[in-house]
């Protein structure tokens, strides 16, 4: 699968702007011939959340028809990064995500809400897990904070994932994190990680990108570009199973014992 991470730069609070901004992107990358384009989080508005009463997509209506029509036209999966969405009067940050026919596959709300950035004053958790298929091959979706848990990843993968799709709005001054954490996930889970972090600054951070692909052995594909445009990679599904019949993690995994400490 061939895959176009786009390390765009967000207006903070426009979204007309960032609407032009991400299908220009989403044009330029399909020209290169990619299977799936890969947006960053919540990069319809930014973090712009006393204004989500302004900003924010009414049941992700005009993101849903956006993606999906941009899908078909470029014959290309999207997933569509993270926007902010107001459902029955609350805000959720939520990522769609739509196939080659337009079709909306996923539609995942951010389970772990960042109180470093306030989110959790503003925003509502989702509560459902995001694991969906495109090209034949089954992806999970998350969305930047939920990257420190790795139980929540872990969960994906145990559903099937292969490929964990991870769009965020990640400060530089914790980028470092951002590197190990993402490299220990696709390790740990031995599946590809694609992660992609926007590039620019708000009114309270700012943003390096160090958008990056691993594979499952943790080899980094894709890694530490700083400035806005598109990166491409190309993942290798077999590998998958090589990784894991070499070192069979899933079948020494020990659930019955993880409970039992659990609950004592
Ligand atoms: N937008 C986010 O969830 C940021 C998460 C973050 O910066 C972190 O350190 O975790």
């Amino acid at each position: 699968m061939k895959i176009a991470v786009v390390q765009m730069d967000v207006a903070f609070a426009d979204p007309e702007k960032n609407f032009l901004r991400a299908q220009n992107w989403i044009e330029e990358a399909a020209e290169n011939a990619v299977d799936t384009i890969v947006l960053p989080e919540m990069w319809n508005a930014g973090y712009a959340l006393e204004e989500l009463d302004r900003l924010a997509d009414e049941n992700g209506e005009r993101t849903k028809a956006f993606l999906s029509e941009q899908a078909k036209k470029c014959n290309v999966n999207i997933v569509g990064g993270s926007v902010a969405v107001k459902k029955n009067g609350q805000y959720f940050n939520t990522q769609y995500v739509t196939n080659r026919n337009g079709d909306i596959v996923a539609e995942y709300d951010k389970a772990h809400l960042f109180k470093l950035m306030d989110e959790h004053l503003y925003m509502n958790a989702g509560e459902k897990a995001n694991v969906f298929n495109i090209e034949g091959v089954t992806c999970g979706g998350v969305i930047c904070y939920d990257l420190r848990f790795p139980e929540w990843i872990r969960a994906h993968v145990l559903k099937g994932a292969q490929i964990m799709f991870i769009p965020a709005q990640w400060p530089s001054k914790r980028i470092d994190h951002w590197q190990l954490l993402l490299q220990a996930r696709a390790i740990e889970n031995q599946c590809y990680i694609v992660a992609v972090n926007r590039v620019g600054k708000d009114p309270n951070n700012e943003f390096n990108g160090h958008s990056m692909v691993i594979a499952p052995w943790g080899d980094l594909l894709l890694s530490g570009e700083t400035s806005e445009g598109i990166l491409y990679a190309e993942l290798d599904l077999q590998e998958v199973k090589r990784v894991r019949d070499t070192i069979p993690v899933f079948n020494d995994r020990r659930p019955n014992l993880y409970e039992k400490i659990f609950s004592e």
